[in-house]
């Protein structure tokens, strides 16, 4: 795993003292593109959030190293989808040292214990789910809020991590009640197509050209 850089920056804070509900979108952001934006501006409507998180990841566990831009690229492709108010890119995870959502979930409660957090994903990360690091025990820690994505709809909603968290399945209109409660719900939006994939493979980001650590030349 890249480690991110240090920093002795303190840790953010927010609010007025009052309960914030804070949406965690969980991301690569290799780069950030206008479906993640689409995603948080939905969350933060559809469920009544304050503000949206852009979690950039030092290193998603089940993505190769390969092909993968610096963080600081990753976090600065971030900050350009932000809007710095209620879109919010954030190197957090890579300053607390984790890359598993559950452990990183755990620590931000720790760390904000008066916000409500959601966790915010596209289909295609519910139907991978149940290859997550304790993904139950994810699922009782925070809610989850999942939206569509062409080609994964199906394999989400059918797959074993619906079925096995079938019960606590809410319906999109009371999304709302979801931070700070348990559960998930699936919000029906407009899909878009856009990936980071498609945008590398189109050379629209410079990890396009970023070669991992055992392929640069001596
Ligand atoms: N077009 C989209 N529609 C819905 N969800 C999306 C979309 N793009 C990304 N997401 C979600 O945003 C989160 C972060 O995604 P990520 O940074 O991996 O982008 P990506 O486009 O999926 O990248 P890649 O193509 O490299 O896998 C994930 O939960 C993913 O499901
Ligand atoms: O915790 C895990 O085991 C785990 C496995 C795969 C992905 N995730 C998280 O899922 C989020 C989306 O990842 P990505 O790379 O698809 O953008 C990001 O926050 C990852 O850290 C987490």
């Amino acid at each position: 795993m890249e480690t991110a850089p240090s920093s002795s920056a303190p840790l953010p804070r927010f609010g007025d003292g009052r309960r914030m509900r804070i949406g965690l979108l969980g991301g690569s952001f290799n780069p950030a593109h206008a479906g993640h934006q689409q995603i948080a501006r939905e969350a933060l409507k559809r469920l009544g959030l304050d503000q949206v998180w852009l979690l950039v990841s030092p290193g998603n566990p089940l993505k190769p190293a390969k092909g993968m831009a610096p963080f600081a690229e990753r976090l600065a492709s971030a900050e350009k989808i932000a809007d710095g108010r209620r879109i919010v890119a954030t190197d957090l995870e890579g300053r607390l040292g984790e890359r598993y959502t559950v452990r990183t979930v755990a620590a931000l409660k720790r760390l904000y214990p008066r916000a409500s957090f959601i966790w915010l994903m596209g289909a295609d990360g519910l139907a991978q789910f149940p290859r997550w690091k304790e993904w139950r025990q994810l699922a009782r820690l925070v809610p989850i809020a999942v939206f569509p994505r062409p080609g994964s709809v199906i394999p989400a909603l059918k797959g074993q991590a619906a079925q096995v968290l079938h019960a606590g399945r809410c319906p999109a209109r009371q999304g709302r009640l979801l931070p700070g409660q348990e559960g998930w719900t699936f919000l029906e939006m407009r899909e878009n197509p856009l990936s980071a994939t498609a945008l590398r493979q189109a050379g629209a980001f410079p990890a396009a050209q970023t070669l991992a650590p055992s392929d640069k030349p001596d």
